[in-house]
């Protein structure tokens, strides 16, 4: 292998087995000749002999393949002996060629040629399953958006779980503590990714971003119909749907795997399987950043050890941030949306002395978050550069922020635009899939 360029001419499927009696399944994908496995285990176990399990093994053996695709990008994704509906190699083309929009981009790649090939298939009748209703999963990032979730929940399932994916032994203590405030029961899974895909650089392999919430959502869909849950909540706010920049009339989404677009693609993935369980959606698709931060500062009690910081995810130990950085745009967002509602004093205990909002340092960071520099949305998890705006400003009325310089300048620099009301932003927007025994009160108004 050349480490300066790996090339390949196509990009195969092999297949998956499931080791029932370890709870382990493996998936095998190949760069021409170059093989790869991603192991995913469920220590919970649960019945593997279920048709509905078996069909959420098939899918998370489609989503997963993304990672290793991607150290080549070749012309050709060969799905091999795994036949395909229609509605499946359509979720598929899409969630590679979305999911890969800034991967591409990032590394001036055009994928729009891209063929995907498999066998066609065609469904008799959907696999059986019969959940009891008031068992969620809820899968759990250990950020603000997930937290704001259990809470909302709360009440409204007899028997929820969190469900965390974290590498063999090694296990993210910015999701465990505050998990352990939630008081519920945890549901796990472990990813092993081949070690290879860890080592791109010095294998010549293409690197950049993958949609990695698409890989959570099926690998939550097989431990849900392990355990006969009847949903998977995901905490997907409505502007993860927005792109993150626009490229003629291309749309390219660092989270797209969050978008409205990814959610209804899979929902129909499971209907056509399963009969649509366990149910996939997520609760916070109908609201903004603004109204979930508003929430969130009434959770005070997750004040201590919640950490959105992505720095604090990276896979090497060695590298994981052990608190919130302060430094990177997750930071930056997480500090102006939570500034209207948080006491200013608790947001300064909260980043440990490196608060993005009293370093006048970051203002060119905050810049970006405003949309007051073109064309610069960073490639993150952030929200809606309205909702920023109107953040800076409601932050800035506050006894406790008054005069401060960063959200004075962006105030006055922000002046030019005209943006939605506080009172547009605090009520529930667009579409949303949440099925009416988990709705929060606030649809039902
Ligand atoms: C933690 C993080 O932000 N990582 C991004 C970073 O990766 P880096 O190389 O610095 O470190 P690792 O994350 O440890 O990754 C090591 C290599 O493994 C590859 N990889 C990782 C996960 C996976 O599922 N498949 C993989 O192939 C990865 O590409 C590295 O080569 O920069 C990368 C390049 O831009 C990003 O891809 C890494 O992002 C992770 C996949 C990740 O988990 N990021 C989430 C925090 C994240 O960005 N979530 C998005 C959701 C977007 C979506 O559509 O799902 C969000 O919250 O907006
Ligand atoms: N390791 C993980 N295990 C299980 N679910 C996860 C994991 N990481 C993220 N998720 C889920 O994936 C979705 C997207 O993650 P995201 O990082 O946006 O959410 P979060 O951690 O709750 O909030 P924040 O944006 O404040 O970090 C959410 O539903 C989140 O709970």
């Amino acid at each position: 292998m050349n480490a300066d360029s790996f090339r390949a001419e196509a990009f195969h499927y092999l297949g998956f087995d499931v080791d029932a009696d370890d709870d382990r399944v493996r998936c095998r994908y190949a760069l021409d000749e170059l093989e790869f496995v991603e192991e995913f285990r469920f220590p919970g176990g649960g019945d593997w002999s279920a048709p509905a399990v078996a069909e959420m093994v098939r899918l998370l053996f489609l989503l997963a393949g993304v990672s290793y695709y991607k150290a080549a990008a070749p012309p050709v994704v060969d799905f091999g002996e795994t036949a395909l509906t229609a509605t499946e190699l359509d979720f598929v083309q899409e969630f590679y060629r979305h999911g890969l929009g800034e991967f591409a981009y990032r590394n001036g790649l055009d994928l729009s040629g891209t063929s995907f090939a498999a066998v066609p298939l065609t469904r008799a009748t959907p696999a059986p399953y019969a959940p009891v209703a008031g068992r969620p999963l809820i899968p759990f990032g250990g950020g603000v958006d997930s937290i704001v979730s259990v809470e909302l929940l709360r009440g409204q399932a007899t028997e929820p779980a969190l469900f965390v994916v974290n590498r063999p032994g090694d296990r993210f203590a910015a999701i465990e503590e505050p998990a352990v405030v939630t008081g519920y029961p945890v549901v796990r899974a472990e990813r092993l990714m081949d070690s290879k895909i860890l080592r791109s650089r010095e294998l010549g392999f293409l690197n950049g971003h993958v949609p990695v919430t698409g890989v959570i959502s099926a690998t939550a869909l097989v431990a849900a119909a392990l355990e006969g849950r009847d949903a998977v909540v995901m905490s997907n706010e409505w502007s993860a749907s927005s792109a993150t920049l626009k490229v003629g009339d291309r749309e390219i989404n660092h989270q797209y795997s969050k978008s409205e677009a990814f959610e209804t693609g899979l929902q129909k993935v499971v209907q056509e399987a399963t009969g649509g369980a366990p149910q996939y959606f997520s609760l916070l698709r109908p609201f903004t950043e603004l109204w979930i931060a508003e929430r969130f500062a009434q959770l005070s009690q997750y004040f201590g050890t919640f950490r959105s910081c992505n720095r604090a995810f990276l896979i090497d130990p060695a590298r994981r941030a052990q608190q919130w950085c302060g430094d990177c745009d997750k930071c930056a967002f997480i500090d102006l949306i939570l500034a209207p509602f948080v006491p200013a004093g608790q947001l300064r205990a909260i980043f440990g002395g490196r608060e993005p909002l009293e370093r006048p340092e970051q203002l060119p960071q905050f810049r970006t978050l405003l949309a007051l520099t073109p064309d610069a949305k960073p490639w993150e998890c952030v929200g809606d550069e309205a909702e920023c705006r109107v953040a800076a400003r409601l932050a800035l009325a506050r006894p406790d922020r008054t005069g401060n310089p960063v959200l004075s300048e962006l105030v006055r620099e922000a002046d030019v635009f005209t943006d939605p009301s506080t009172d547009e932003l605090l009520r529930p927007v667009g579409h949303h899939a949440v099925p009416a025994r988990y709705a929060p009160a606030d649809l039902a108004r």
